[in-house]
């Protein structure tokens, strides 16, 4: 190549390392019977509460994202408890997020930088990120998380009941076509301005056919034809007008869905827009929710919490990091979580 052609390409480019392939990762760690019937029965069941042949209450509760597997497990295993406790009124699912939509910049995820220093070694964080989601499953949990890279679901989508497309994406085209393949039911939230609109456009845009460049599960560029998916739903978040949780949002929200021929279901995020990310208000989002749906709403099929093991946030990098702590978004503490899932549960034994 010429010195002249060789400028033309990789002007920005500063190296290429090689990554695992999907197929390798599928093998390395592989879906038990066990855990196939954990992720199956939770996107049939989540599906089943989205059309109303289920009345319970989808609940996605688990931290804001995941940087430390084994304080993950350990929530694991106390939400596994309270889960089969209430599992007659609610279906929970724990939020089990490995990749991060940032506003600018920060850490991406345990996917992208597993050793949350700058190291970014992608092939560790997809074999951490794998592991977690069987070990969460095997407790009988479904699991749930945001899909980001629009690659990353070849690594693990197939142990995956529930996903999601972030505020900062709904409108992008790529993640829309990503949904129209996924195999389990997806939530698109509204965007940070708060509009539904684009939402619901997505929702629309999910539900069709379409043709796209991917991978295979080797890796190799393809051609990836859908078929579409009908289990894409509204998620409101609130945004920079505010929150949007109340009944009047609510009812508009529906409109709009009925509007755009689409179902008249949507779930309700507690955390982000909706509690102007301030931990200490989610508690009061859930329970003026708990309270619409003993009163007989039935437009609200699911609501989501960010939650850990610690109350509050802290920053990554400090010399001592507290245990189940989120490095996030702030989250609430396990005590405050059980409760609620509590009152959600009640709220729903009212409203039948
Ligand atoms: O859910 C997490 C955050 O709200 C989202 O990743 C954006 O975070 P940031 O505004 O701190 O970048
Ligand atoms: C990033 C998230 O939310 P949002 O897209 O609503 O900001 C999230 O749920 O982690």
């Amino acid at each position: 190549m010429s010195a002249t052609t060789a400028a033309l390409d990789d002007a920005r480019i500063a190296r290429m390392s090689p990554l695992i392939s999907p197929a390798l990762l599928r093998h390395e760690f592989p879906v038990t019977p066990e855990v196939a019937d954990v992720v199956s029965r939770g996107r049939a069941e989540v599906v089943d509460i989205l059309d109303g042949r289920d009345d319970r209450l989808l609940v996605i509760v688990g931290p804001c994202s995941i940087h430390d597997p084994d304080a993950a497990l350990e929530y694991a295993s106390r939400l596994a408890a309270v889960s089969a406790r209430l599992s007659g009124d609610i279906r929970v699912v724990m939020r089990t997020y490995f990749e991060k939509p940032r506003t600018t910049v920060g850490w991406k995820g345990l996917i992208n930088d597993p050793d949350l220093s700058g190291g970014f070694d992608v092939n560790r964080g997809l074999r951490l990120a794998r592991q977690l989601l069987l070990d969460v499953s095997a407790l009988g949990l479904p699991v749930g998380c945001e899909f980001l890279d629009p690659i990353t679901p070849q690594f693990i989508a197939d142990i995956v009941s529930w996903g999601s497309i972030g505020a900062r994406t709904a409108a992008s085209q790529t993640h829309r076509q990503l949904c129209s393949g996924l195999s389990m039911p997806i939530g698109i939230k509204n965007s940070t301005s708060g509009d539904v609109g684009d939402a619901v456009d997505g929702i629309r845009a999910a539900a069709a056919s379409h043709v796209f460049m991917g991978i295979n599960l080797d890796g190799i560029a393809a051609l990836v034809t859908t078929t579409g998916n009908p289990d894409v739903h509204l998620m409101l978040r609130g945004g920079a007008s505010g929150p949007n949780y109340s009944a009047a949002h609510v009812s508009d929200a529906l409109a709009s869905l009925s509007k755009a021929d689409l179902p008249r279901r949507l779930m309700i995020d507690a955390s982000h827009g909706n509690s102007g990310k301030d931990h200490n208000r989610q508690p009061g989002v859930v329970r003026d929710i708990a309270a619409r749906l003993a009163a007989g709403e039935r437009g609200i099929a699911g609501v989501m919490m960010e939650s850990f093991l610690v109350a509050g946030r802290q920053d990554l990098g400090g010399s001592s990091m507290v245990r189940g702590q989120s490095v996030t978004d702030a989250c609430i503490d396990w005590s405050t979580t059980s409760s609620l899932l509590e009152e959600l549960a009640a709220a729903v034994r009212a409203r039948r």
